[in-house]
This record gives structure tokens, sequence and C-alpha cells, in this order.
């Protein structure tokens, strides 16, 4: 295991209170940024947070000839593609494991230059993520695709055409894929079986912006008809659903109340009423939902992570922590990622009673039954949780450990904080202000 040396000192036992503020969805913002790429003119993108999985995609922009400066408003970026040119590859290898997001500049890259390079992937180590659904979509357009030591280079010889796509499995990347390539592309493309999260309607809203025509159905099927030309777009991102569901479970976790500014109650509906059912409480207004613990015992509950609008698997973690608190046994079964149950151990070194299953727990059969996956789990609380030695291992599971060493007696030093940088911003200073006691020792906080 790999200790890294950025800690941070959680001195556990405080209740999480006040205001914080989430701004754009880390699984929206950056995408739009891509779509871009797309535009004859510039494009003026408003609520970015200042995360690394954006500073990531700007970079890969800024690499291709789009020019990104800051807008007139705070969180605003304007991105002017109208002098794309191919990247030296060797400095977009330095962007190698980053995120998950090269691989939407396929489409993008193949309409403007005719060719692309994208460099392996990073994200959460959180099952085998392989890509295999977007580049059958991809060649399906008519590109074809060679696997090079550093990377993929595809091209596209013909151009590339519309087509008819079913999806195995309702992937959230693939059918980003298959938007940004379809917009631009000969003909009609239909798309079954497609993801239909929050953030996928909000990219649908920004290729409109631009002057693609999608329509989509209430049975998972997108159709896309091409056009030639794409404008610019000006859009305010849609606010971290993912992000609000964290300090939500935090509030939780440690007694607390937070009011998380620019939470949306429509892209949480699945969140909120679990979270009732497990004895939270939310008040909902336009600008926001305070979160708390009510008092009283929390319950024990049954739960299953899904693909929207189901329970969403980036939820599930952070909750766990909580579930940890709460009396009787707790099912989780974690049906769209087969190893995200992984960070459970460190929480029973904590005092925590999680035991794992290969088997399918919670209602149905998901894709890792009878297979060798460790992806249900039954919790057994309350437990008292004890400060630790934690290392994060991955974004979520990563928020999870600080919501557990700030609900644990005693001190715990978390190792690794920098990975939260990809997806919460500003989050050290957040805890700060809603009276956590942290420390990086030898810096100053808040
Ligand atoms: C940057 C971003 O937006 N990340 C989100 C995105 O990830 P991402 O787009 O990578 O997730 P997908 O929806 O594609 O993955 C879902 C499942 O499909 C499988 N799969 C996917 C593609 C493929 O080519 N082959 C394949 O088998 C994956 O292994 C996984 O089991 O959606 C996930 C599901 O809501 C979220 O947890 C991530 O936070
Ligand atoms: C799994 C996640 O992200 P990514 O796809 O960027 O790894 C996440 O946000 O929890």
């Amino acid at each position: 295991m790999t200790v890294n040396d950025d800690v941070l000192l959680v001195h556990g036992g405080t209740p999480l209170e006040g205001e914080i503020r989430v701004r754009g969805a880390k699984n929206l913002v950056p995408k739009a940024m891509v779509a871009a790429l797309l535009g004859s003119e510039p494009s003026r993108l408003r609520n970015v947070p200042d995360i690394r999985d954006v500073r990531v995609v700007r970079g890969l922009l800024q690499l291709h000839g789009v020019t990104v400066r800051p807008g007139d408003e705070p969180g605003e970026l304007v991105m002017d593609p109208t002098r794309v040119e191919s990247a030296n590859v060797a400095d977009i290898d330095a962007h190698a494991g980053s995120s998950r997001i090269p691989i939407l500049f396929c489409g993008p890259l193949l309409h403007r230059l005719g060719h692309a390079f994208i460099p392996g992937l990073g994200g959460c180590d959180i099952g085998g993520r392989p890509i295999d659904f977007h580049f059958d979509v991809l060649r399906q357009f008519g590109a074809t695709i060679e696997k090079r030591a550093d990377g993929q280079y595809l091209e596209a010889p013909k151009g590339l055409r519309g087509t008819k796509i079913r999806l195995p499995y309702p992937s959230v990347g693939a059918t980003e894929q298959v938007l940004l390539t379809a917009v631009l592309a000969e003909g009609v493309t239909e798309l079954s079986n497609a993801a239909v999260e929050p953030e996928i309607e909000d990219l649908i809203c920004v290729l409109q912006k631009m002057g693609a025509i999608i329509a989509m159905d209430t049975d998972r099927t997108i159709r896309i008809t091409g056009v030639e030309k794409l404008g610019g777009y000006t859009h305010r991102a849609l606010s971290d659903r993912l992000e609000a569901a964290s300090w939500a479970s935090a509030a939780l976790a440690t007694n607390g109340n937070i009011y998380v500014r620019g939470a949306q109650q429509r892209s949480m509906m699945t969140f909120l009423n679990t979270y009732r059912k497990v004895g939270g409480a939310f008040e909902i207004d336009d600008e926001g939902i305070r979160f708390w613990h009510p008092g009283g015992q929390l319950k024990s509950i049954a739960l299953e992570t899904d693909v929207h609008p189901g329970f969403q698997t980036d939820w599930q973690q952070p909750l766990v922590v909580a579930l940890t608190q709460a009396t009787g046994l707790s099912i989780i079964h974690e049906t769209v990622y087969e190893s995200r149950l992984g960070f459970t151990s460190a929480l029973n070194q904590m005092g925590a009673h999680i035991q794992l299953y290969r088997e399918c727990l919670g209602g149905s059969d998901c894709r890792f039954g009878q297979r060798n996956f460790l992806h249900s789990a039954v919790v057994s609380g309350p437990t008292k949780l004890q400060g630790a030695d934690l290392v994060i291992p991955d974004l979520r599971g990563g928020f999870s450990y600080l919501i557990a060493a700030l609900a644990a007696e005693g001190t715990s030093r978390v190792h690794g904080i920098d990975l939260i940088n990809r997806g919460y911003e500003n989050f050290m200073e957040k805890l700060v202000e809603l009276g956590a006691k942290v420390e990086l020792p030898g810096k100053a906080l808040g």
C-alpha cells in the first residue's frame, strides 16, 4: 500500500454545522468543455468548479489549440475553438492516467482533424472500467482504432456516419461518446439502452444550444440528427448532486446540520428518499437543501446502486459511513462497479462491522453475481468509530474516510488527501467552515 505524504489530521467528534456551496457537477463540466471543441465559435460555461478534472480538460483543450480564459463572473470559462490543431503526442502523454475524460475527445477530434490520439485513462480504481463500448460505437460511426504503446490512435478515413447502436449496459461515458460523435456525423443516429443521468441531459442541453438536434424518448432511446456545423454555447452547469450528497452523509454521520447551497431536489430525488428512510432530515428551498440528523436512532436499510433514476453509485460510499451508525443490519448491493466496497476494510479497522459477500444481496441479480467480486455488504450497527491511520483509495472512498474520521473518537491521519481535489472544490476550507477540527501538519488552515 502506498502512503502519500499529503496527510490531514482529523480530530473527530465534532458535529459538522453551517453552510457550504456546491458548484457545477464534476460529471458534467469537463464534458461540456469537450463539447466546446465541436463549435465554430467560442463557448461560455458558468458555475465551473475549481477541481482537478476541470484543470486536466483545460490543459488538453489548450494542447489542441483551444484558448481557454476566465469569463466575467467567478467560475466562468470562455473557450475559443476556432484554431483547433493536432497536439504533440509527448505533451498529451503528460495527461495519461489523469481522468476518464480524454476518451471523450475522440469524436470531436475526428470531426475537427480527421484523427485523434488518446492517452491512457485514469479515474477511480473501483473496477476494471473497460472502454470496449466506446471503441465499438466509434467503429460503428466509421472510425479505425490502432492501439499503440502510449495510447490509442484513431482515424476516420471516410468521415463519420450516423448509425443504429444498442449499448450492452447504459454506460454514462459511452452515451456521451455517442452524443459527442453523432451531433456532427452524417445522417441519423439511434442510440438505445442509453444512460439518462441528469448530467447527460445537461450535456444534451449544451449541444442543443450549439445547434444539435437530439430527441430523448422515455425508454432510454436517444435520436440524434447530424448537422453540418455547430456554433458556441452559453450555459450554467447543473450543480453537483454527488458532492451535495457527500455533505448530506457527513451531516448524518457526525450528528450535524449542513445547508448545501446549490443542491437541487430534481437531480437528488432518489438520494432524498433513501436519506429519509435512514432517518435523516432535510428541508428544500429555492437556493439549496439543508440536511441534518434529527436525533434518535438511524434506521438500517436495503440499498441497491443502479443507473439513473436508481441510487447513484457515487452516493454509496459516503452513505455507508452513516449506515455504520444505524441500528440493525443494512444491506448494500453495488451493481455498477464490481470493486467499490473495498474501502470498507478501513472502516472495520475503525470499529465498524461490515461483511462483504460475492452473492447479489438485496433483491435483484446483477452482472457481478456468481463471479468473484465482493460486491454486496452487510453493515451491522450502530458501532462506535475510533480514529485510525487511513490511506485514501479513490475519490468517494476518500471522502468517506474523512466522514468516518470526523465521526470517530480521537485523531485520524488521513493520507493521500490530494486525490479529493479531483472532485471536491476547496474541501478543506469547507470542512473548516463547518467547524471540523482538521490540521495539515506544518500548514495553517482556515
Ligand atoms: C467522469 C464521470 O462522469 N464519471 C462517472 C461515469 O463514469 P463512466 O462513464 O466511466 O461510467 P460508466 O457508466 O461508463 O460505467 C458503468 C459500467 O459500465 C461498464 N463499462 C463502461 C464502458 C465500457 O466501455 N465498458 C463497460 O463495461 C463499467 O465497467 C461499469 O461497470 O458514470 C459512472 C456511473 O454513473 C459514475 O460512477 C462516474 O462518476
Ligand atoms: C467514479 C467517479 O469518478 P470517475 O469516473 O471520474 O473516476 C466518481 O466521481 O465517484
